[in-house]
């Protein structure tokens, strides 16, 4: 009956519930004046009452000193102790004893299967206790499984303690930890991944992270997994160095690398993956490469821009022109610039992206001419390394470099149909693949284009697609040719005129009337590089700070003229070439050069090398002498 009274008091409750019931059951079915149940701390050697009952009420936060005490002997024998009477005596140190009223002391050490002191049971009477079997046994039962719940409590406390670290652990870690479940949906989440998907955690808790991936990812999991699958236990992880491609908020993507472990020691099995982001390291190494790209770009770039000072001319059609410059500038749209050959385009070009908010980028130029068919869509939209024969390494293409600025699309009347297809694509999406490459990049370019020919006739004859036509001509300004300048002509003499001359370091008087004169009057068909070309040459053959116009200006208004190969060139009497038959012998000599290198300009095999000088200067040669490739 005791067994049970006490056994039915106790069994519904576990942990600090149970000890006081234990106590509380024990002292009343003993019928004695206290019980308690105690653990021992070893550091202090004292005892800490996990539960105390006296008289009728429980006694709080009691604890006590070993030495001296009826405990005493109890821990150090490991046994119990029964002292039916007179305990005062027996332990006169112990101060509780007498308080109490204390008589008699049955006690059970608590014992680990080590046979390690935990604690103690123990009651105490106002009476003496005699020696009783009985109770002895009952004692037995319940020590031990007071034995049983503090070893629980001490384990459940020491998982908590390995999971509070585990979770610091965890959540301290830099990079993203995910757990999934075998469907692959998200379990847990640490606060790296939070951060990483800015998501307060409780949204991913239950999707399915392959939703989480770029569409061409989730395949590649699946396939990782399946491998993972029939590897041997115990080594059950993978690498995923190329990363895998997470959707965020807002449509962002991220980019990582991953490791994926199946950890199949739980029921059911379960994935962790840990994922790094990288998108940092992805975009600066993708800045470095591109500054790199446009450093080259702009050294190569840079002696043709030495003679682009700002627009000369105050004649209406200029001023027409340069109003609707500054009336599409500010705005993003696409401009078409019509005019002949060397009427300023290129300047004109520089003028809107100068005035544009894109100013602080580059714009990158284009000539769409002057571009080996082959290497055409490398150089537009760069190409992976291995591409093709000689693509040794990765290379961005000019719209990478132009992105955030303009592109400058000269002569886009020369591009071949297929390039003008992706150029559409690039116009209409923004978008556009590397050559050798599956991924789309996307870019944000200002596309200003020019020509010299007529774009409607071009469509006529099949030459050029319609639809690209559209989509450049949203904003067409025509540059009016030189003889339409009227007195523009003289400005720009003069200007020529005294930056040459500086250039040169010769002093030269203002350009007499009779000089602009003869200016005015030529047809001018190469535009303001002609002029410039003339005014150039006039200056070199100067004399007395004087302008020998005539020698300078070309014989014909077509090509430039013939030299006259028959006249002998005697060297002893010093006679000299003009400069038109200079000219044609450079013509002569680029033209000859380009042939033997099948109009290859740059590289080993290229043109230039075989001239000796930069491709850079070939192609401004090339421009300045009006030499295209023959179609
Ligand atoms: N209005 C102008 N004021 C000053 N210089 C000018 C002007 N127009 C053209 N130039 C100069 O004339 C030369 C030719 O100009 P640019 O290269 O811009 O012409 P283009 O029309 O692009 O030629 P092409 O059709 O051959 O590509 C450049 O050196 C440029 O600086």
């Amino acid at each position: 009956m005791l067994l049970r009274t006490i056994s039915d008091g106790t069994a519904a409750e576990t942990g600090s519930g149970f000890f006081r019931a234990l106590v509380k059951n024990l002292s009343i079915a003993l019928r004695t004046h206290g019980a308690w149940v105690t653990e021992y701390l070893e550091k202090t050697h004292r005892l800490r009452s996990l539960a105390f009952w006296l008289g009728d009420r429980y006694v709080e936060d009691y604890e006590y000193a070993v030495q001296g005490t009826p405990c005493e002997k109890l821990l150090r024998d490991k046994t119990y102790l029964h002292i039916p009477e007179r305990v005062v005596e027996l332990f006169p140190e112990d101060p509780d004893l007498p308080v109490i009223g204390a008589v008699s002391y049955i006690g059970f050490p608590l014992l680990d299967p080590d046979n390690r002191v935990l604690g103690n049971l123990a009651i105490v009477d106002t009476r003496p206790i005699p020696a009783s079997l009985r109770s002895l046994s009952l004692f037995r039962i319940f020590a031990a499984r007071a034995t049983a719940e503090l070893l629980r409590l001490r384990a459940e406390a020491k998982a908590r303690l390995r999971e509070a670290k585990l979770r610091g652990v965890f959540d301290g870690a830099l990079d993203a930890i995910i757990e999934l479940d075998q469907a692959f949906a998200v379990t847990m989440v640490n606060s790296a991944a939070r951060k990483l998907f800015s998501n307060d955690g409780n949204e991913l808790l239950g999707t399915s992270f392959t939703a989480l991936l770029v569409p061409p990812d989730r395949e590649r999991l699946e396939r990782i997994v399946a491998d993972l699958h029939t590897k041997p236990p115990g080594s059950r992880s993978v690498w995923i160095p190329e990363g895998l491609t997470a959707l965020c908020r807002q449509g962002h993507t991220l980019r990582t690398e991953a490791t994926l472990s199946l950890i199949d020691s739980g029921d059911p099995p379960s994935y962790v993956l840990i994922l790094r982001d990288i998108n940092e390291r992805v975009e600066a190494e993708q800045a470095i490469a591109r500054l790199r790209a446009e450093t080259t770009y702009l050294r190569d770039e840079l002696h043709l821009l030495s003679g682009h000072g700002d627009i000369i001319g105050t004649s209406r059609p200029v001023r027409e022109a340069l109003h609707l410059v500054s009336e599409v500038a500010p705005t993003d749209s696409t401009v078409l610039l019509y005019g002949e050959t060397g009427t300023g385009k290129e300047l004109f070009a520089r003028a809107i992206h100068a005035a544009s908010k894109r100013r602080s980028r580059s714009m990158i130029t284009v000539n769409c001419a002057a571009i080996p068919e082959a290497l055409m869509e490398s150089e537009f939209f760069g190409h992976e390394k291995g591409a093709f024969t000689g693509a040794t390494q990765q290379r961005e293409g000019r719209f990478s470099l132009a992105d955030k600025g303009t592109i400058f699309l000269d002569e886009i009347g020369e591009l071949n149909l297929e390039m003008q297809a992706k150029l559409l694509r690039v116009l209409q999406e923004g978008e556009f693949s590397p050559v050798g490459s599956s991924r789309t990049r996307t870019v944000d370019v200002r596309v200003i284009a020019a020509t010299n020919r007529d774009l409607l006739d071009r469509i006529e004859q099949g030459a050029f697609r319609r639809d690209l036509y559209y989509r450049l001509s949203v904003f067409p300004i025509t540059i009016p040719p030189l003889r339409e300048r009227g007195t523009d002509i003289d400005l720009l003499a003069n200007s020529f005129a005294a930056s040459f001359a500086a250039r040169m370091g010769k002093r030269l008087a203002p350009l007499s009337s009779d000089v602009l004169q003869r200016l005015r009057a030529y047809e001018w068909p190469g535009n303001v590089r002609e002029l410039q070309n003339v005014i150039e040459r006039a200056i070199i053959t100067a004399q007395h700070g004087r302008l020998i116009i005539d020698q300078a200006l070309p014989q014909t208004t077509g090509a430039p003229s013939q030299p006259d190969r028959t006249t002998p060139q005697d060297d002893t009497t010093g006679s000299v070439m003009t400069i038109a038959q200079l000219q044609q012998l450079e013509r002569d000599n680029l033209l000859q050069a380009l042939h033997r290198c099948h109009w290859k300009i740059a590289g080993e095999h290229g043109a230039a090398r075989l001239l000796g000088i930069p491709p850079s200067t070939l192609q401004s040669r090339l421009k300045a002498l009006r030499i295209r490739r023959p179609h």
